[in-house]
Order: structure tokens, then C-alpha cells, then sequence
């Protein structure tokens, strides 16, 4: 099997596991008829009385679906709140397998067009209130949380209106806010989120199965912890309007709220009755990778599930990791060149603050390989780009062609480069299956992508230059180094792999 089979089946077998039915067939179970106990990855919740499903996500359609099959009767009714067209574009895509069956306990609403709440969302979001609010200390609750949960649950505090918020939410978007900082201001202003549904639901049980698409699975901000203890208070939120430029302008109806805000936010003692589990995580995907590439023959390292950064500097991460692979199968791992590779990628990781690497540690295990057996680096997270040009394109195919061009630069530029002696393929892709605006989920790279592309007469750094990363993939080549799986009904962030094995012993 060539390399790039190997990746792609890599990457499927990531994405696989992070699907919503699986994960929840492995996670959740009911047990007993007369009092049934709800019993999730081992812990067991018992079901009193009624039982609801409330959800709000990218992927909750799929996980409600799941869910409702592994229920069966005992679900009493339920709610969720997902993208606008889902049902659809799964229908479309023939995966009858994420949507409802006709005669469904759960009840669809779909709303956040565009990612941004909307009517639509709202009307959901005050359906899931209403259910959370009539519940008794005998009823469980099951929560379905995904990626993309914040939109599809808005409840503004009032007197803020809807418009309000989604205004303040754009601009701090545009602004350049991080997803914590934008789901810290979000959590102020709303009903529900920042731990609002939990306290609501009170003094039912609460159980919620999170599918994460946030660096680290913070339960308080994915989707803005609806059912999370926040541990920020109005004062955060404060400074981040401040960062941000915008505590000058904010509406009255927002400054009213901010300043009836408690200071503190509630005790954890509040959430003694919610259980949060995260099911699905970037670190259970590569995992999965991990094992499925130690199985083909590697040896198999994670580097992050958290790797974040601007492209370019995380490209140049990853050119400096393969060179050193390659420098390790060419016996070349000792001396100055190698220490000065060494030392620049411990500054570029340093640089990057990839939340708990500890990059000198990953070196040692990586020199410890010995020189025989093919390589393969995983990692995942999400990456930022700065967009300059006007191209179509994502971060996982600018990720890839940024590669493809330091391979291309390092092999340039080395005369006895140790690339020369390693086949090297090099994958990015997200797991949601849409990179960016695009038909394709990411892209395949190697080193000699930028030379026979030029022998096509395209020129790599043009496309860069324009963000133009979709268009450069679909004429290379024919397309043939685009990854298109089409939409997966998930979301973890993005996945990369490398994959590196010796072409001749030196
Ligand atoms: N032409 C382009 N080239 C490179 N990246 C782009 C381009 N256009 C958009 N992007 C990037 O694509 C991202 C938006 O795409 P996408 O919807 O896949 O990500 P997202 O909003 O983070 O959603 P999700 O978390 O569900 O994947 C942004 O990070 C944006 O910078
Ligand atoms: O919904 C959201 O807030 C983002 O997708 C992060 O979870």
C-alpha cells in the first residue's frame, strides 16, 4: 500500500471512531425494565421517572438519532436544535443512518443559518427553557452537545434582544476574538449557556455527552457549557470587551445586564445534580490513528491534539519534524546540523504555546525510534489563517501547501538533504469532512508537490499568496491530492498526519 493510502485510511479510521453512532453505542446504554438505569461509559444514572433529550449542534442530529435507537421507549420527548438544511444534505448524502425515524419522541428544529443565531435558533433555545424549567427531582435529562451549540442556543438575558447579541457576537468574530473569549462574552448575556440550562433544570438529573471541537475540551466554553460551572465571571467578560474595543458602544439593553451581573459566578455546589462527559475528542480520534498505524507497521507518535497557531509557522513546524525524522533514517541525527534543526523547532514550539507539549520529550522518544521502521506523527487542533488574498481555500489545504512548499524549500536548499533519502507524505484534513468554504475535507502533500506542479505550469506561491489553496488542489494533478470524504456527521477540529519511511539504508 502506498503511503497515501495509508494516510487516508488513517484518517478515516479517526473520524470513524468520533462518529456519532458509534460513540454513542460504545458510551451509552440502558439497563433493566423496571427501574432502568441510564449507564454512560460506566456510570450509572437511574431513570425515576421520565426521561427527556434536549440538544443543540453541528453534529447532534446524527447523536440524537443514535441516542433515540439505544433509548427506545423510555424516552419521553425531546428537543434539539440543529444547522438550517441537515436533514437535507444527510438526506441527500444517503446517510440515513444520522437522521430521525418518522415517528421520532424528538422534535427538529432547524435554525443558525450561517453559523449565527437566528429566529429559528431561538425558538428552539426557548422550547429547550421550557422543558428544562418543567422538570422534577424524578426526571433525567440527557443533553447532546456538539460544535457550533452556541448559535443554535441563543437566549439572550433581557431586556437584550436577539440582534443585539448577534451583532456584538460578529464583531468581536471580526475582530479576531478566540472562540474563549467569544463564548466568555457569549455566557454573560444568555440564559442558558455559562451553566444556565443545568441550573434551570434543577433539581432533575442532568447528564450531558459532549462531542468536543475546542482546543483542550474545556466543558465551559464548548458551546459555551450550557450545562458546565463557568469559571468566569462578569469581570472576564469585561475585559474582553475592553480588548476588543467595543465597552464604549455596547447597547443599553447589554450594559444594563452587565451590570446586574453577580460578580462571581455560581458556586459548583449549583451543578451537584449535572454530570458532563466528554464522548468524542481530537485525542480519542488520533488515538484511534495511532492504533490503526502501529497495526499497519509503524511506529506511531501523537504529538498534540492541540496544535494551534497561524498556518505558516505551524507548517514550518512540521517541514522541521520531518527533516529530523529523515535526518534520524539517514543516520544523521547527531551533530551541528541536526542541533541547530533541534533548536529552531523548540522555538517555533515555544512560539506556537501548544497547550501541554513538551516538544523535548517528544524528540527523545522520536530518536529513540531506531532507523527501520516507517514513521508516523499524528496531530490535530486548528490552525488560523490570516486571509490576504481572495482564493478559495481552507486551513487544512493552505496547511498542506505550506508544507509542501518548506519540503520543496529544505530540499532546495540541502544538496545532500536527508529528504532525498525518505518517502514522505504529509496529510491535513478537518474532520467535519468541509474545509473552509469547499467541497473537500483537506489535502495529501510531498516534497516534490511545488516542482511538479511547475511542470504544469502552477505556480505554488501565487495560489499562497492568494489563499487560493482549493483551486491550486483541484487543478493538480487532475484533483488527485484533495481529500474528499464529503460531510461525516462530526466534528473534532482538524487531523494531521505524517507519514515518513526510509527509501534507502545509509
Ligand atoms: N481561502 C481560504 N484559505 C484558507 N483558509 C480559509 C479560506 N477561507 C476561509 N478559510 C478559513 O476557514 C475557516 C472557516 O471554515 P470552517 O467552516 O471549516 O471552519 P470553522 O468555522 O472553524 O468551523 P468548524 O469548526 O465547524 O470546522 C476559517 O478559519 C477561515 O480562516
Ligand atoms: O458552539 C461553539 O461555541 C463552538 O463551536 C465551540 O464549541
Amino acid at each position: 500500500m502506498s503511503l497515501r493510502e495509508h494516510a487516508l485510511s488513517l484518517f478515516r479510521g479517526a473520524v470513524g471512531t468520533v462518529r456519532p453512532a458509534p460513540m454513542l453505542k460504545r458510551a451509552l446504554k440502558l439497563q433493566g425494565d423496571g427501574c432502568p438505569q441510564l449507564l454512560v461509559k460506566g456510570q450509572a444514572f437511574p431513570v425515576k421517572r421520565d426521561l427527556y433529550l434536549v440538544g443543540f449542534g453541528k453534529a447532534v442530529l446524527g447523536m440524537a438519532a443514535a441516542a433515540e435507537e439505544i433509548l427506545g421507549d423510555h424516552l419521553t420527548r425531546g428537543i434539539i436544535n440543529v444547522p438550517l438544511g441537515i436533514q437535507e444534505s444527510l438526506q441527500r448524502a444517503g446517510m440515513q443512518e444520522m437522521l430521525l425515524k418518522p415517528h421520532s419522541k424528538i422534535q427538529v428544529i432547524e435554525g443558525a443559518k450561517n453559523n449565527l443565531p437566528d429566529e429559528e435558533a431561538l425558538k428552539g433555545a426557548v422550547a429547550i427553557l421550557e422543558l428544562a424549567e418543567g422538570l422534577t427531582a424524578d426526571d433525567l435529562l440527557l443533553v447532546l452537545i456538539s460544535g457550533g451549540g452556541s448559535a443554535l442556543l441563543p437566549a439572550p438575558i433581557p431586556p437584550i434582544v436577539l440582534k443585539e447579541k448577534e451583532k456584538l457576537t460578529k464583531m468581536l468574530a471580526s475582530r479576531g476574538a478566540a472562540i474563549q473569549e467569544l463564548n466568555i462574552v457569549r455566557k454573560t448575556l444568555s440564559m442558558l449557556k455559562g451553566g444556565g440550562l443545568a441550573r434551570l433544570a434543577h433539581p432533575a438529573q442532568v447528564v450531558s455527552l459532549i462531542l468536543s471541537d475546542v482546543i483542550g475540551d474545556p466543558l465551559d466554553i464548548i458551546a459555551s457549557g450550557p450545562t458546565a460551572p463557568s469559571s468566569h465571571s462578569v469581570q472576564d467578560c469585561l475585559q474582553i470587551l475592553t480588548k476588543y474595543n467595543l465597552l464604549h458602544n455596547l447597547p443599553k439593553s447589554v450594559q444594563m445586564v452587565l451590570s446586574s451581573s453577580p460578580t462571581k459566578p455560581p458556586a459548583p455546589e449549583n451543578y451537584a445534580h449535572v454530570s458532563n462527559i466528554i464522548l468524542g475528542s481530537n485525542t480519542l480520534a488520533l488515538e484511534e490513528a495511532k492504533r490503526q498505524a502501529e497495526g499497519l507497521g509503524y511506529a506511531a507518535l501523537v504529538l498534540s491534539a492541540a496544535v494551534q497557531g497561524e498556518v505558516g509557522r505551524v507548517a514550518t513546524l512540521y517541514c522541521q519534524l520531518i527533516q529530523l525524522v529523515c535526518l534520524g533514517f539517514a543516520s544523521l541525527g547527531k551533530g551541528p546540523w541536526s542541533d541547530e534543526l533541534r533548536g529552531n523547532l523548540l522555538q517555533l514550539a515555544a512560539e506556537l504555546q501548544i497547550p501541554g507539549l513538551d516538544l523535548e520529550e517528544f524528540l527523545q522518544t522520536l530518536r529513540g525510534l531506531g532507523p527501520d521502521r516507517p514513521v508516523c506523527i499524528l496531530a490535530g487542533g486548528e490552525t488560523t489563517v490570516q486571509l490576504q488574498g481572495t482564493g478559495k481555500g481552507g486551513r487544512n489545504q493552505e496547511l498542506a501547501l505550506r508544507v509542501g512548499m518548506g519540503l520543496h524549500k529544505a530540499q532546495a536548499t540541502g544538496a545532500s538533504s536527508p529528504q532525498g533519502r525518505c518517502e514522505i507524505l504529509f496529510l491535513s484534513g478537518g474532520t467535519d469532512g468541509q474545509d473552509g468554504p469547499t467541497e473537500a475535507a483537506g489535502a495529501f502533500c510531498s516534497p516534490g508537490l511545488v516542482a511538479e506542479a511547475l511542470q504544469e505550469g502552477l505556480d505554488v506561491e501565487a495560489f499562497l499568496r492568494n489563499n487560493d489553496s482549493y483551486t491550486f488542489f483541484s487543478q493538480f494533478q487532475g484533483g488527485q491530492h484533495l481529500l474528499v470524504t464529503g460531510l461525516t456527521g462530526t466534528n473534532v477540529m482538524d487531523i494531521q498526519a505524517i507519514l515518513i519511511r526510509a527509501t534507502e539504508r545509509s
